[in-house]
């Protein structure tokens, strides 16, 4: 029975790896069609560039993904498009030359030298949720209250989402906690709640995700176009919205970061956040070999 089970994932792996190959193997191919594109680069956070780890607060990505991140932003146009409050993934990135999209891409931030005449800190682009703050800071403080009896449950204030982590809460009170979750946005019918990995998410009920907030940064950037390479990496259903709008408009590389088969609308895949790095120092060496001609963004 054990070896059928076994037999059965293996077979699962190998068909998601031909549907999906890894960003390493078929760096080549991907970037083929890139000479002479104007390519950027969009990365999540959480599960990407840091480890999953139990305590949300201690998700530090290493010096040596920072730096290379950090490498990849001298040469192309590169934002993070986190889940996290902006300034918190700003913390932890610890990078002044990027762009950063915080609360799933509901606050959206560019550095200054990048943005017309503006000098000196960083500029707040655009926030499409900037009504709802109040009465998020009012339900933030009530899951507080209402949660703070269940074992392990934590309430993270990520300014336009407020994630409820159950990441260290035994299976059995699971039910209890997305009940009192739901018992408290009972009062509120312009918030809506999703998913994430072992977390619940309260978000307010506007149109807008990661997808969009990448199409705005496109637009901003002047790569809407065909000579555009958009790539985004990331591991999480949420970051499936920003998958859908490349597949949907035919542009770009979507890579989904994970050690199984998942459904997905990116093309490729990568197994953890260590091949991310691996890809980020390919890019890297990409764009300094003869052969590549790259165009930079004028807004950059
Ligand atoms: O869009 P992301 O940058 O991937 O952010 C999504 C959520 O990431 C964080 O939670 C996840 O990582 C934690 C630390 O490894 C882990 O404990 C948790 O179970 C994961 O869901 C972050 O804490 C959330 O606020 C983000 O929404």
């Amino acid at each position: 029975m054990g070896g059928y089970i076994h037999s059965a994932l293996t077979l699962n792996l190998f068909v998601f790896q031909e549907g999906h190959p890894s960003a390493l193997d078929s760096f080549g191919n991907m970037m083929e069609g890139a000479k002479k594109k104007k390519v950027a680069i969009f990365l999540d956070y959480d599960g990407t560039l840091s480890p999953i780890v139990e305590n949300p607060e201690q998700a530090f990505m290493s010096d040596e993904m920072r730096a290379a991140v950090k490498q990849v932003a001298l040469r192309f146009p590169t934002a993070i498009i986190s889940g996290r409050g902006r300034d918190k993934v700003k913390n932890f990135v610890q990078l002044s030359e990027l762009y950063y999209a915080g609360s799933h891409g509901m606050d959206i931030m560019g550095p200054a030298d990048a943005c017309d005449g503006v000098t000196g800190n960083d500029v707040v682009l655009f926030q499409p949720a900037a009504e709802f703050l109040p009465m998020m800071n009012e339900v933030f403080g009530l899951l507080l209250e209402r949660t703070q009896a269940i074992q392990g449950a934590s309430v993270e204030n990520n300014t336009f989402c407020i994630t409820i982590h159950f990441r260290r809460v035994e299976e059995k009170s699971w039910h209890l906690l997305a009940e009192k979750v739901q018992d408290v946005l009972k009062d509120y019918p312009k918030l809506r709640l999703t998913q994430g990995r072992k977390v619940l998410e309260v978000r307010p009920c506007v149109e807008w995700d990661k997808g969009k907030a990448v199409e705005y940064l496109l637009r901003l950037l002047g790569l809407e176009d065909s000579d555009s390479l958009p790539i985004y990496v990331g591991d999480d259903t949420t970051d499936e919205d920003a998958f859908n709008v490349f597949k949907n408009r035919k542009i770009g590389c979507g890579v989904l970061v994970t050690r199984g088969p998942k459904a997905t609308s990116a093309s490729y895949s990568l197994r953890d956040p260590p091949e991310v790095m691996k890809f980020l120092h390919a890019l890297v060496n990409w764009s300094s070999s003869p052969s590549t001609t790259t165009t930079t963004s004028t807004t950059q």
